[in-house]
């Protein structure tokens, strides 16, 4: 007893009182807010998904460099599993390889996961997020999305797209005919000029390739902006990686690349406000729709812009063209690399034919097999082999790994397409007769395939794109056979990629053309 006085006493000498209440008083707090911070934060109640080492500074780039990105994320998800997250410079990414997971991600949770994470360069190419493929989740993304689907590729514009797309397969043919004989032709210019030809005509009224505007050619703009979308530096190291981008001269490269295309779009919308575009046949074309839209107030009460009207013609022109031509390119490269698929694909189009194959109009819906060739392109060759990214919402779980909100979501379909868990051991052969006793859609149910995305981001052409693919395989192997040039084997065609946003066959395809019948 009389010890323990003396003890008080002597704490009360050492500290006086006021320091022993505030030294107790700090000490509570702190273990107040910590225990707040914990309950707040979900990392103590969960834990991140598995993460490749990363470097100071640079996070997991160096694991990036030297492949196409999607080929360099599929090599780390064989070691680190199908969701995992790495880290460019201090942006987090979560990475998603497998079908189990990116049905996580589109179907239970697509409610979280349907926003757009911000860049330098979308941001400008969007006109400040007013398109569609790059805008946040918002209720203007919601609006210009249905204007696009119903003002352009839905069934108010079929009679006008059927129409148009014979006459440029016409053409397409009528130009291969031309070839002179025994001549390879690059057939990366044949599809690019006829998908051109039908995204230019029916959103536009006119093919701009017959006048060209000023300004760099339509192609070099598209490449160039390409280029510019695969990201800054400034994305992901924010201090210093602004300065390099303004002193690389990437910030001057961007605006150079949006003034380009914009001044190519702003003719195109001024000519149409001008009433200078002649209209197609009894329909207009998407652009005069767009600008008669604004004085009719739609029933939400929404009332389109010029600036919404280009951010909408960009997303056209720099989403719709090149996927397609890529998707094609790659079909005919896969088809002529086997000759039993060739043969069976062209009995089975010359067969269905019949009458109507002179004006050009096959009718694709009874080909069975080139269904199941498309599919088998697309599962191996998505051309948007990381889709576009997604970010989430708010703070949620795939797995029982914790996701934060904000974070940029890479869904890798190209993984997807060769997971042999899905696929089998001969997940990387082109064999479209896996087709036939499996029941797979395009983002359907299971996600086993997912090369138009999934959830309320996907892409929403993907019926209309792949009739225009569908036609154009068709009539390209209805009137013509097809040889790889003098010297090479058909086995032997190169089939490397490149690109990270678009992965396009790195040479252009080479092939000629021997007229039937
Ligand atoms: C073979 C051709 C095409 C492929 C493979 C393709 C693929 C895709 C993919 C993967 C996405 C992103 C989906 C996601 O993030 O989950 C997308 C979005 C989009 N695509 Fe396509 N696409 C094609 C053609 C087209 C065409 C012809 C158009 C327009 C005329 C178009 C317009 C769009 C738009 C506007 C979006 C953004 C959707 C949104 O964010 O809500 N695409 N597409």
């Amino acid at each position: 007893m009389h010890t323990t006085i003396i003890n008080h006493m002597e704490i009360f000498i050492i500290f006086p009182l006021w320091l022993l209440v505030a030294t107790l008083v700090l000490s509570m707090s702190c273990m107040f807010l910590f225990t707040l911070k914990s309950y707040r934060s979900p990392t103590s109640v969960s834990k991140l998904p598995p993460n490749p080492p990363k470097l100071p500074i640079i996070g997991n780039l160096h694991q990036l460099i030297g492949l196409p990105r999607h080929q360099a994320l599929w090599k780390l998800s064989k070691q680190y599993g199908p969701l995992m997250q790495i880290h460019i410079g201090s942006k987090p990414f979560i990475v998603i390889s497998s079908s189990t997971m990116a049905k996580q991600v589109f179907k239970n949770l697509d409610h979280i996961f349907c926003s757009r994470p911000p860049s330098h360069a979308t941001k400008r190419l969007s006109y400040n997020y007013l398109d569609i493929a790059f805008a946040p989740h918002n209720d203007h993304w919601r609006e210009m999305r249905k204007i696009l689907v119903s003002e352009f590729l839905g069934p108010k514009r079929a009679s006008s797209y059927n129409n148009v797309l014979v006459t440029e397969i016409k053409s397409m043919v009528h130009s291969l005919t031309l070839q002179p004989s025994n001549v390879a032709v690059n057939l990366n210019e044949v599809f690019l000029a006829t998908v051109k030809g039908l995204v230019c005509k029916l959103a536009f009224g006119k093919n701009y390739r017959e006048q060209p505007l000023k300004g760099p050619s339509w192609e070099v703009m598209l490449d160039e902006t390409m280029e510019i979308l695969n990201g800054s530096l400034g994305d992901s190291f924010p201090w210093l990686g602004r300065f390099i981008d303004q002193f690389s001269g990437w910030d001057s490269k961007l605006a150079k690349c949006f003034s380009n295309l914009d001044a190519y779009i702003e003719t195109i919308v001024d000519e149409h406000q001008n009433n200078t575009v002649a209209k197609l046949s009894d329909d207009d074309d998407f652009v005069h729709t767009l600008v008669e839209l604004p004085t009719i107030e739609n029933a939400s009460g929404y009332r389109l812009t010029k600036e919404d009207m280009k951010a909408l013609i960009m997303d056209v022109l720099t989403g719709g063209i090149d996927t397609t031509v890529v998707t094609m390119v790659w079909a005919m490269s896969e088809i002529t690399r086997s000759p039993r698929v060739m043969q069976k694909l062209q009995s089975e189009i010359r067969n269905c034919t019949g009458k109507i194959k002179k004006e050009n109009k096959l009718d694709t819906t009874k080909m069975t097999y080139l269904k199941m060739v498309m599919k088998e392109t697309l599962r191996l060759h998505p051309p948007a082999p990381l889709l576009l990214p997604h970010e989430s919402l708010s703070h949620c779980q795939i797995s029982g790994y914790s996701v934060f909100p904000r974070t940029t979501v890479l869904i890798n379909a190209w993984a997807i397409g060769r997971d042999p868990e899905t696929w089998g051991e001969n997940a990387a052969e082109f064999y479209p007769e896996r087709f036939e006793n499996l029941e797979v859609e395009y983002g359907g149910g299971n996600c086993e395939m997912v090369p138009f995305g999934g959830g309320r981001r996907s892409c929403p052409a993907m019926n209309t794109v792949l009739t225009t693919m569908e036609s154009t395989i068709a009539n390209v192997l209805y009137w013509f056979d097809w040889e790889v040039p003098v010297g090479m084997k058909n086995e032997d065609l190169n089939m490397q990629e490149e690109g990270s946003l678009v992965a396009r066959k790195k040479l252009p395809l080479y092939l000629i053309p021997k007229k039937y019948m």
